[in-house]
């Protein structure tokens, strides 16, 4: 007998194009949404987006609230859940990078509320995902979430924005090769269940923006639109997946274990890039494809070493070697690489 069930949960509304920050109010009409939203930011983007959208609604007679996150944490979102009690908030919009949106993502979907994505920089794909992704301890939890009801991403905000978070997206979609390759391994080796429609959504979006590789330029608003439609995309593949599989690989439990030995020195993006030239190698071997991940990588400008990070060769080689500690989700590290075999890799690779 056929018993399976599959839930694909996407956004209702996602509107992407210049100047469409001043349209925050009326795409939210557009939706179910009523009433006083809850704004969830961070310093950066209060000031160059949330501040816009907060005298929207102050100009439609609504007095939305607003509360600021500085980290990606559980706390984080308990404060948020706090707030959005404290204001009777009706739903929530999240304005800024992966930290913000993650943050509102979640808190939303504890507090059964709808939410709206507002992205500040093309920095990571959960700008439309249903996933929330937090540290906590010495684990990362990547936790199912309903994903935004809608999305404005403005263009001209996000091309203003440092060129490195745009080169960060970048890398982020570029590591879905790799994380496609762990999720075909999981599935043999383990019987992890995967979806060919959401594998080759994942690794056709990161090919599309290999090719447009030479469009991605700085201060260009249509290599912004480039990106965050691949973000967009990627983030549509984790929905049908029903899981960050498709966007997540072993890749990124290196840069999770960064995150933790190495907090605050390099952007997401920037390290599961640099973790994927390596899971590459260990894919593929020394003929393999590694040099093609290393050279989509450059050709946006997207760091390729440990130095182009700004992390210390030995914290690298340990989040290499301890990176399959972070989740029980199996990739290409197995029961863990071992030391030496870390150091040929990154030596190989040039990583280090
Ligand atoms: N849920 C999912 O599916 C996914 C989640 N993620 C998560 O997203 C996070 C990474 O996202 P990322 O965006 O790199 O991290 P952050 O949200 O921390 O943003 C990075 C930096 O960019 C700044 N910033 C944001 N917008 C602008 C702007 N327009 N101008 C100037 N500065 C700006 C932020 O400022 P400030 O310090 O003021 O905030 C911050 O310093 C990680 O926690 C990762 O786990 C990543 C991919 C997928
Ligand atoms: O960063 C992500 C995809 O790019 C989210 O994945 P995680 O589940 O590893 O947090
Ligand atoms: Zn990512």
């Amino acid at each position: 007998m056929f018993t399976k069930t599959s839930w694909i949960k996407l956004p209702r509304n996602v509107v992407v194009g210049h100047d469409v920050l001043g349209e925050v109010r009326d795409v939210v009409a557009d939706t179910h949404l009523r009433g006083r939203p809850l704004v969830v930011t961070s310093p950066t983007p209060h000031e160059v987006a949330a501040a816009d959208i907060v005298a929207q609604y102050e100009a439609g007679g609504t007095d939305p609230a607003i509360v600021e996150v500085d980290t990606a944490s559980f706390d984080a979102v308990e404060r948020v859940i706090d707030a959005a009690e404290a204001s009777d908030a009706a739903y929530l919009i999240g304005v800024g990078g992966g930290k913000a949106i993650d943050i509102a993502k979640m808190a939303s979907d504890r507090c059964d509320l709808g939410f709206v994505s507002v992205p500040t920089a093309a920095s990571h794909d959960g700008i439309v995902s249903g996933r929330g992704s937090v540290p906590e301890g010495d684990t990362r939890h990547s936790v199912a979430a309903d994903p935004p009801v809608a999305v404005v991403a403005d263009t001209g905000v996000l091309a203003d924005a440092p060129w490195e978070l745009t080169t960060a997206g970048c890398a982020d979609i570029i590591s879905n090769y790799t994380a496609v390759k762990d999720w075909r391994l999981a599935n043999r080796l383990k019987n992890v269940e995967y979806s060919e429609y959401a594998a080759a959504l994942a690794e056709m979006t990161a090919e599309l923006l290999v090719e447009s590789a030479d469009s991605v330029r700085p201060g260009l608003e249509e290599a912004a639109w480039m990106v965050v439609k691949a973000l967009v995309s990627s983030g549509v593949a984790m929905s049908i997946a029903g899981s960050s599989r498709p966007a997540s690989g072993a890749e990124h439990l290196v840069s999770h274990q960064l995150d933790r030995i190495a907090p605050g020195k390099a952007l997401h993006g920037h390290q599961v890039g640099v973790a994927a030239i390596v899971t590459e190698y260990l894919h593929s071997g020394e003929r393999g494809d590694w040099r093609a991940v290393r050279d989509a990588l450059d050709a946006i400008d997207a760091p390729t070493t440990a130095a182009g990070l700004g992390i210390d060769d030995e914290l690298l080689l340990e989040a290499l070697t301890t990176a399959h500690e972070i989740r029980d989700r199996y990739t290409i590290l197995g029961n863990g690489l071992s030391e030496a075999a870390a150091r040929e890799a990154v030596a190989k690779t040039g990583v280090i």
